[in-house]
């Protein structure tokens, strides 16, 4: 979403469960390897924009190969969970940044 800070990852594609989909972003967007094993469940948002409704699962990646790097030339950043309300990042995010606080 312009102009705000997003999670890596994005829309799931027809036959893809969340974790494969997440495979492929982080894949296509931050140049890493990872695999299912390696994803936590970790909570999910739910809101409604405008003219849809989110429901979004969030993971953490505990393992991955290779170092992350924005391969498609949007801004990228580590931000330790208690920074993240600095931020600004889209509506649906921000009930996940204390959840992040608590677990990470
Ligand atoms: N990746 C991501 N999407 C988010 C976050 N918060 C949030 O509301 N969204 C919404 C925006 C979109 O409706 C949807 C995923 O969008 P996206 O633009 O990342 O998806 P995508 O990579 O598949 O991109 P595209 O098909 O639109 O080109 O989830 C977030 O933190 N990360």
């Amino acid at each position: 979403m312009a102009g705000l800070w997003e999670f890596p990852g994005g829309k799931v594609e027809t036959g893809e469960t969340p974790e494969v989909a997440l495979i492929r972003e982080l894949q296509e967007e931050l140049g890493i390897n990872t695999w299912s094993s390696c994803l936590a469940p970790l909570t999910f948002a739910s809101h409604s924009y405008d003219n849809f409704h989110l429901v979004m699962p969030l993971f953490a990646c505990r393992k991955w190969e290779g170092t992350p790097y924005s391969k498609e030339n949007q801004a990228l950043k580590w931000v330790h969970a208690k920074d993240l309300r600095n931020y600004p990042m889209p509506a649906a995010d921000l009930p996940l940044i204390p959840i992040l606080r608590d677990w990470l």
